[in-house]
């Protein structure tokens, strides 16, 4: 099947820089993406965007060319609960990539054990309107307790500003909880400001849940941007990233975004995404914990010390 990429759509940034900055041995790209190819493994009838291709050999290069060991490739919502291609992606990894999955509650326990054999350890629940329709908590609620018995966790994806109306939801869930990209903070507001302190106080009252201190490039809003060398790009966003891998640094996790879904104005640099790191995890101890240690534990405990 062929695809008509939604009108505006940014392609991944082609010929990235080689990183400044010297990953430590063994780390792991805790949050990217791969779409299609489509005319293998079609978007879904439900998708709200229809991206440019972004396949497993195109990932697993740009992991190789960064200084990654290891990626998590989580779902991406044009793929619905279609997890063909993630799965896929996982199982051509050779051991390097673990994944999450998106399913519904007609899901078998047959297809979360083949799930589980690929390398998925989580399910992820979005709740951010202009990517999916809304899921009833109910059924989430349902598919949180069965994968649980798996072992995997919950990947959840929403804005700042929905964070009230659903902690209650997020504080019941049962198993290890990942949030995606911080929660979303508005950067225009303060760090010590009630918004990022709500986030704050969900991570320290509930010592399950966990954050990606990923994605400045779609949270900035003065950047600059991590294009042409820039080595201090999204400053407004070091900060908000700082706070949350220094207070919680045994829960955080880091990864590319690649190939950034949705971004409007620019396409990253990928080589100086990675640059943006020592900026926020500033001693050897932290970028070890953010970018081994932790994604370790989380995705292969069985090789983790
Ligand atoms: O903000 C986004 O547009 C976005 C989309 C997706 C997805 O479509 O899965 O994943 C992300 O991590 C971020």
């Amino acid at each position: 099947m062929s695809f008509e990429k939604t009108p505006g759509w940014l392609d991944w940034y082609a010929g990235p820089s080689k990183p400044r900055f010297q990953l430590p041995p063994g780390s792991v790209d805790a949050h990217c993406h791969v779409f299609g190819p489509g005319d293998q493994f079609p978007y879904a009838p439900e998708r709200k965007y229809t991206p440019c291709d972004a396949s497993k050999a195109q990932l697993f290069a740009l992991r190789d060319h960064l200084g990654f060991a290891r990626n998590v490739i989580v779902q991406a919502t044009c793929h619905g609960a279609d997890n063909r291609a993630m799965a896929d992606a996982c199982r051509s990894s050779g051991g390097k990539a673990r994944g999450v999955a998106t399913v519904r509650r007609s899901v078998t326990d047959h297809e979360l054990e083949e799930l589980h054999a690929a390398g998925v350890r989580g399910v992820r629940f979005n709740f951010v309107r202009r990517l999916v329709d809304f899921t009833p908590k109910d059924e989430l609620m349902e598919i949180a307790g069965r994968i649980k018995a798996l072992g995997w966790h919950v990947v959840i994806y929403f804005e700042a500003v929905d964070l009230p109306e659903l902690w209650d939801f997020f504080t019941a869930l049962p198993t290890t909880v990942v949030v995606d990209h911080m929660g979303r903070p508005d950067v225009t507001k303060p760090v010590d400001g009630p918004e990022f302190a709500l986030f704050l106080k969900f991570m320290r009252e509930h010592p399950n849940v966990w954050s990606k201190v990923s994605c400045p490039e779609r949270l900035s809003v003065s950047g600059p941007r991590a294009l042409n060398g820039e080595q201090a790009a999204y400053r407004d966003v070091v900060p908000f990233a700082r706070r949350v891998v220094e207070t919680f640094p045994d829960r955080v996790l880091w990864g590319t975004d690649w190939p950034h879904p949705n971004l409007k104005d620019h396409m990253p640099d990928d080589g100086l995404l990675v640059d943006f790191i020592p900026h926020i995890a500033v001693t050897p101890e932290l970028q070890r914990q953010l970018l081994v240690d932790n994604p370790m534990r989380l995705y292969w405990p069985e090789e983790s010390r």
